[in-house]
């Protein structure tokens, strides 16, 4: 599969995302309900003197996840350590890193769905009782003994909330899960970046990145990078509409942040299956790509948006969509 202008994931060139990252609740964005809950756990747990409750992220990849996160640690003044689901192949991997916590710790687990079963069950007494369960000697003369752990705090990160384990989920008091941005936040992030990155921009271009962002500030910051790019090629004392425009165009990202991908969908759906339904797999047979991917990649901003339906007898184009390529709707 190609790299996308408009998918969430991280690429290679988004290498500028640290220095962007928020450092603290006041610099971070949006999230206005999960902020504000996290503002009043972490006031409370500093206030009793504990380490705060483990906390789930969860959401589409890029809306600020591992941002959160280390913002958690630094907002309670703690130390941040980080690894990841698929990072932690062995029980004695996890129980490696977490004797080497110091207490009140925050342990970032990202891609927590990936743990292997045997580690999460290392997890569960951890998270609970903060010990560990080690056995040790084998055959008969196994036995098991507990070591205690500091208090820490675990923040798991997860895009498939739907993939984690109950007795996993049931051990975190605080689930917050991450909402796509609206445009007005997302028009905050592109200045805030542009002053990161010590450039003018005009509002109605900040507000025009924003619009094709799909919701997400990994996606803003990185269009914004490139059209900063034409911008200055230019000259321009600050990024104007025009450059703007010309430059999204050129990214083939269009007006609603659907770039040529999308938008093959979108017209064989209409052109080949009159709007549909359609099934996933002749639709996908049909623009040449894997159904999987069409679901699981394509699918969630366009069904988001309200583009696309899902019925039970296959995909459907919404009126939107003739309105979006400035069709008639049929039937009208
Ligand atoms: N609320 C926010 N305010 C400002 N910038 C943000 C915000 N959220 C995310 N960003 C920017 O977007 C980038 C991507 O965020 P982050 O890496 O935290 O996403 P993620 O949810 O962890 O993604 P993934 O699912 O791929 O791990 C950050 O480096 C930061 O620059
Ligand atoms: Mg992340």
């Amino acid at each position: 599969m190609e790299e996308r202008m408009v998918s969430g994931g991280y690429q290679e060139d988004d290498s500028m995302e640290l220095s962007l990252r928020p450092q603290n609740l006041a610099q971070y964005i949006g999230q206005g309900k999960t902020k504000e809950n996290l503002r009043i756990f972490i006031e409370a747990a500093k206030m009793r003197n504990e380490p705060l409750d483990h906390v789930l992220l969860y959401g589409p990849p890029g809306l600020g996840k591992t941002t959160l996160a280390s913002i958690i640690a630094n907002e309670m003044n703690v130390g941040f350590r980080t690894t990841s689901g698929p990072a932690i192949e062995r029980p004695g991997d996890l129980a490696a890193i977490l004797s080497s916590l110091e207490a009140g710790d925050v342990l970032f687990i990202d891609e927590i769905h990936r743990l292997p079963r045997a580690v999460e069950e290392v997890l569960y007494p951890a998270m609970e009782d903060f010990c560990l369960d080690i056995v040790v000697g084998s055959g008969s003369s196994a036995r098991s003994i507990r070591l205690d752990l500091p208090p820490f705090t675990l923040v798991g990160a997860t895009t498939r909330a739907g993939l984690l384990s109950a007795p996993l989920r049931d051990r975190f008091g605080v689930l917050s899960r991450l909402e796509y941005y609206s445009t007005e936040d997302l028009c905050d992030i592109v200045e805030r970046t542009a002053d990161i990155f010590d450039v003018g921009i005009m509002k109605e271009a900040a507000v025009e990145v924003a619009r094709r962002s799909r919701g997400t500030p990994r996606i803003a910051n990185r269009l914004l990078k490139r059209v900063r790019d034409i911008s200055q090629v230019k000259g321009e004392p600050s990024i104007s509409e025009d450059t703007t425009q010309q430059a999204l165009a050129m990214l083939q990202v269009d007006g609603a942040g659907l770039d040529h991908i999308d938008q093959k969908l979108l017209v064989a759906m209409m052109d080949q299956f009159r709007g549909g339904p359609v099934g996933l797999d002749t639709l996908a047979a049909t623009i040449g790509e894997e159904s999987q991917t069409i679901e699981d990649v394509y699918e969630p901003f366009l069904l988001q948006k309200g583009f696309i339906q899902r019925t039970p007898r296959g995909r459907l184009v919404t009126h939107k969509v003739y309105e979006h390529f400035n069709r008639e709707v049929p039937g009208t």
